[in-house]
C-alpha cells in the first residue's frame, strides 16, 4: 500500500493502525459519512481530535491553541486557530467506518458547510454550552435541512467551563425552533462529591448514560471507567455504588428515564404498548430492555421525530467514547437512505462535492459514491458539463495525508485525481450509464457572495498568471466569483476574512505578483419598472451564409419577497412553460434548456445600466423556435442577447445591498459608545441582549420557541456553575449582548472599530441577512462609487 505524503512530515504523532482503512471490507451499513458543523469555535475541531485519539488514530492528541491539530492543517488555519476548509478524514470505531468532515464555523467560509451538508447521512452539532444556540449554529442548521441531511446528534461541549449550563443549553433548542424534541440521552455529573454542587464549581466529571443504565466516570487524565446502575428502584433510591447516597442526581435518574422512554413511546405504538404492559411505578422503566429502547431511539432518530442530545468537555475527552457509541448506533448509514442492498452492483454515479489544487497530486476531486464501485479503469461522464473524464488515481485521505486504494465502494467518500474538467457539485456517471433515465444528482448551492476587491496585477505581464490562479481558485472554491467591470479584475466572495485568505492563498499557493485595492460591498440590480411582456423576440445570425431567424420568448417580473423563503437568498429564478425549473441538476450538458439557461445566467450576471449582478428576477421561458438545420449552439448567445436587451428596455431597476445580523458582545461600561457607534453607522439596533433574540437572518425569533411541555428539560443545578450564574446575574449572559441589523458596507471595518471602542475586550459575530432596496440617498452614494453618475 502505497502512502503520499502531502506537505507534512510523518511524526511520531501518527499511528499506524489507521492504515488498512481502506483495504478493510466496507459493508455499506458500517459506513457512518458524518459532518461536524457548528457556530464558531464550539469546538469541532477539538471533537475531531479527541475521536482520532479515542479512536486510536493519533497516539497524542493536537490541540487548536497550539496549531497542532491534524484537520486545521493549513498555514492559515493554524495561524489563526480557526477551520477554513472542511476536512474528511476515516475513522474505525467498533464495527463502523466513519467517514468524519470537521467544517468551519465561520459563515465567511459557508461553502464547505454547503458542501459538506450536500454529502453526509448524518451530522454531529455542536454547541458551546455556555452560549447556548448562537446565530451560525442557525445558520448550518439550515444548511443541513437545505440537503435533508436525515440524522442528527446535538452535543452540548465546553461543559467544564464557568457559566456552562446544559439545561440551559438543552431549552435554547426550544427557544430558538431548532427541535421540538430534542431528546436528552445523558446526564452530567459536575463532580462525584456532593459538596461541590454547593460550592458552584464549574466541572464535569462524569456522565449517566441513560439508555444504558450506567454511570461513566473520568479521572484527572481523561481515563474512565464504567459502572453499572442498580435495575431494581428500590435499590437505586438508596444509593448507586458510584453515586454517594446523598448525591443529588440520584432522585433524577428514574424521572429522566421515564421521560425518555415515554417519549419514544409517543412515535412507536409498539413502544407504548410494551409501556402501558409494565407493572405501575418506576420499576418497569428502570428494568427495560436497553437494547429494545436503543432499537426505538435508532427509528424515532432515523425519522427525525426526536434530536438526541449528548454532552460532554471535548478538550478533556470526556463525551467523546459516547458521541462515537452513538453516531455509529444512531445515525444514519448510506444504505438507510438507498433502501437497495443491492447499490454496489449499480452503474457508477458520484457527485463531487469538492475540488482542491496540490501542487505535487494536481487536481483533486473530493467524490461520493451514491451507486456502484468506482475503480481506475472506470471511465466517467460529467453528466453537468458533458466532459469525458479519466482517472489516473483513487485516494483515501487522512485530512493532509492520502493513501492509494483500488476501488471506491457505494457509499464511501475519497479522492480522485486526473479528472480536468470537474467542479464542486457535479454529477459523474460511468460511460455505461450515461444513455440511462435515472436523474443527476442534487447540486451544491453557493452562497451568495457579499464583497468583492480589484486585483491589481504587479505588472502587464502579471495580468494572464493572475487571471489564471484566480479561476483556479474559484474551481476550487465556487463562492470566490471572478469577474471584470470596467477593465478592473474583481474577486467577490462571502465575507472580508473569506477575502484575506484568498489573498494569502493567491500569494502563497499561486505565487502570482498583484495587490488588493479598496475593497467594497458586492451590490445587485433589481428589474426596471418597464419589463416589458416580451412577446416573440427575435434574434438573427448569420450562419454559413444563410441568416437564422432564432427566437426565444421570456416572461420577466422582480421576485416577490415572499417568493423567495430564504430571506437571505439571492439570486433569480427562471422556469420553463409549465413552470418548472429550468436549468435542473437532471438537465443534460448541451441540450437547448441548458444552453438557452448558459445564455441566460451570462445576461443576469452583468447588468446593462449598472455592470452589477442582476438579483430577484423572475424569468419564463415560454417558448423556443430555432429552425432547422441550425446549430443549436447558438442558442446560448441568442438568449443572452434577447434577455440583455429586455433587461435594457426595462430601465434601471432598484438598487440592492448586503446587510449582515451582528451580535456584539461588550462590558457593561462600552455598552452606550457600542450602541452609539451602530446607529452612526446606519445599524438598526433591535436588543440589548433583554429582548428577542436575532436570527441569522436578522428576522426575531419566533415568540416563545417550541413548548417545553411533553420535553424533559434537566433542572439548571445539574450545572452548578451555569445556575450559579443565572441566579447571580438573572441573565445567561457575563457581558452585555448587542443585537443588529447593518449594511455590510459600513461593517467591513468593524473589528477595528470595536476594539478601539471597547478597550479590546468587544467581542462580535457577524452573519449574512440577506439583499435590501436601498433609498434614493443611498442608491446615488452607490451609483458615484461604482463610477456610474
Ligand atoms: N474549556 C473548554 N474549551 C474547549 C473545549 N473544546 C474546545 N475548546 C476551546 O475552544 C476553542 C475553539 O475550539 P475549536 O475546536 O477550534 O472550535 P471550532 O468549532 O473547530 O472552531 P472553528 O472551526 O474555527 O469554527 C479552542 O480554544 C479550544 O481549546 C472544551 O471542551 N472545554
Amino acid at each position: 500500500m502505497l502512502l503520499w505524503r502531502t506537505g507534512r512530515r510523518f511524526t511520531a504523532k501518527w499511528q499506524g493502525c489507521r492504515r488498512g482503512l481502506a483495504s478493510a471490507h466496507h459493508n455499506p451499513a458500517e459506513i457512518r459519512n458524518i459532518a461536524l458543523v457548528a457556530h464558531i469555535d464550539s469546538g469541532k475541531t477539538t471533537l475531531t481530535e479527541s475521536i482520532l485519539l479515542r479512536s486510536s488514530y493519533l497516539s497524542i492528541s493536537g490541540s487548536v491553541d497550539t496549531g497542532s491539530t491534524t484537520t486545521d492543517f493549513l498555514p492559515a488555519e493554524r495561524e489563526r486557530g480557526i477551520t477554513i476548509q472542511a476536512a474528511s478524514i476515516p475513522v474505525r470505531w467498533k464495527d463502523w467506518l466513519f467517514n468524519l468532515i470537521d467544517t468551519p464555523g465561520h459563515a465567511d467560509f459557508g461553502m464547505e458547510v454547503e458542501s459538506a451538508s450536500r454529502v453526509v447521512d448524518g451530522a454531529v452539532v455542536l454547541l458551546d454550552s455556555v452560549e447556548g444556540v448562537e446565530a451560525q449554529t442557525k445558520g448550518v442548521w439550515t444548511q443541513l435541512d437545505r440537503y435533508n441531511v436525515p440524522t442528527r446528534i446535538m452535543f452540548l461541549n465546553k461543559l467544564d467551563r464557568a457559566g456552562a449550563s446544559f439545561g440551559a443549553s438543552l431549552a435554547s433548542l426550544l427557544t430558538h425552533r431548532l427541535h421540538p424534541h430534542p431528546l436528552a440521552l445523558v446526564l452530567p455529573i459536575a463532580s462525584f462529591d456532593p459538596q461541590d454542587y454547593k460550592r458552584a464549581e464549574p466541572g464535569i466529571q462524569g456522565l449517566v448514560d441513560l439508555v444504558n443504565w450506567e454511570v461513566w466516570r473520568w479521572d484527572a487524565d481523561g481515563h474512565y471507567a464504567r459502572h453499572p446502575l442498580p435495575t431494581s428502584a428500590q435499590d437505586l433510591a438508596v444509593g448507586a455504588g458510584i453515586l454517594h447516597p446523598l448525591h443529588p442526581i440520584l432522585p433524577h435518574l428514574v424521572p429522566a428515564r421515564t421521560q425518555l422512554l415515554d417519549r419514544l413511546a409517543m412515535s412507536s405504538d409498539e413502544l407504548m404498548d410494551a409501556l402501558l404492559d409494565l407493572p405501575a411505578g418506576p420499576q418497569g422503566y428502570v428494568a427495560f430492555n436497553n437494547a429494545l429502547l436503543l432499537r426505538h431511539l435508532r427509528q424515532a432518530t432515523l425519522r427525525n421525530q426526536v434530536l438526541p442530545v449528548l454532552c460532554g468537555a471535548a478538550m478533556k475527552n470526556i463525551g467523546t467514547d459516547l458521541v462515537m457509541n452513538y453516531v455509529g448506533a444512531l445515525l444514519a448509514s448510506p444504505l438507510d437512505l438507498e433502501h437497495d442492498p443491492e447499490q454496489d452492483k449499480a452503474p457508477v454515479r458520484l457527485l463531487a462535492w469538492k475540488v482542491a489544487w496540490d501542487k505535487r497530486l494536481g487536481w483533486m476531486t473530493f467524490v461520493r459514491v451514491y451507486s456502484g464501485k468506482v475503480n481506475r479503469k472506470t471511465t466517467l461522464i460529467n453528466r453537468t458539463c458533458g466532459q469525458k473524464e479519466r482517472i489516473s488515481k483513487l485516494l483515501l485521505l487522512y485530512a493532509s495525508q492520502t493513501e492509494e486504494v483500488e476501488e471506491l465502494p457505494f457509499g464511501t467518500v475519497g479522492v480522485l485525481l486526473g479528472l480536468k474538467h470537474t467542479r464542486t457539485g457535479d454529477t459523474l456517471e460511468s460511460s455505461l450509464a450515461h444513455n440511462t433515465s435515472r436523474t443527476a444528482l442534487r447540486e451544491i448551492a453557493t452562497p451568495p457572495a457579499v464583497v468583492a476587491v480589484s486585483v491589481i496585477p504587479n505588472s502587464h505581464a502579471d495580468l494572464q498568471p493572475v487571471q489564471d490562479a484566480l479561476q483556479a481558485l474559484s474551481r476550487t472554491d465556487p463562492s470566490v466569483r471572478v469577474d471584470t467591470q470596467e477593465g478592473q479584475v474583481l474577486a467577490h466572495g462571502l465575507g472580508a476574512l473569506h477575502l484575506e485568505i484568498v489573498e494569502g492563498r493567491l500569494r502563497d499557493e499561486w505565487k502570482v505578483g498583484f495587490k488588493f485595492g479598496a475593497r467594497r460591498v458586492s451590490y445587485r440590480e433589481g428589474l426596471g419598472p418597464g419589463a416589458p411582456s416580451a412577446d416573440a423576440p427575435t434574434w438573427k445570425m448569420e450562419v454559413a451564409g444563410t441568416t437564422a431567424t432564432v427566437s426565444i420568448t421570456l416572461v420577466l417580473r422582480p421576485l416577490h419577497a415572499d417568493e423567495r423563503g430564504d430571506p437571505a437568498w439571492d439570486g433569480n429564478i427562471v422556469l420553463d412553460a409549465k413552470g418548472q425549473p429550468y436549468d435542473t441538476p437532471n438537465s443534460i450538458a448541451g441540450t437547448p434548456s441548458v444552453l438557452v439557461a448558459q445564455g441566460l445566467a451570462s445576461a443576469l450576471s452583468a447588468s446593462p445600466h449598472t455592470a452589477l449582478a442582476m438579483s430577484h428576477v423572475h424569468i419564463q421561458v415560454l417558448k423556443i423556435d430555432l429552425p432547422s438545420g441550425t446549430p443549436t449552439s447558438i442558442l446560448t448567445g441568442a438568449a443572452a442577447v434577447i434577455l440583455r436587451n429586455h433587461i435594457r428596455d426595462a430601465g434601471m431597476g432598484p438598487l440592492l445591498e448586503p446587510f449582515v445580523a451582528l451580535k456584539v458582545s461588550v462590558n457593561e461600561d462600552s455598552l452606550g459608545r457600542a450602541v452609539k457607534d451602530l446607529t452612526e453607522h446606519g445599524a438598526e439596533v433591535i436588543d440589548l441582549g433583554t429582548g428577542p433574540a436575532v436570527g441569522a437572518d436578522g428576522t426575531e425569533e419566533e415568540v416563545g420557541g417550541y413548548p417545553q411541555e411533553g420535553n424533559y428539560v434537566p433542572p439548571l443545578w445539574l450545572s452548578p456553575s451555569g445556575y450559579y450564574r443565572e441566579a447571580a446575574t438573572g441573565s445567561p449572559r457575563l457581558k452585555r449582548a448587542i443585537n443588529a441589523v447593518a449594511p455590510l458596507s459600513q461593517m467591513l471595518d468593524y473589528s477595528n472599530r470595536l476594539r478601539a471602542l471597547s478597550g479590546g475586550h468587544g467581542v462580535f459575530e457577524m452573519a449574512n441577512a440577506g439583499f435590501r432596496e436601498v433609498s434614493s440617498a443611498r442608491r446615488l452614494e452607490i451609483l458615484k462609487e461604482i463610477g456610474r453618475v
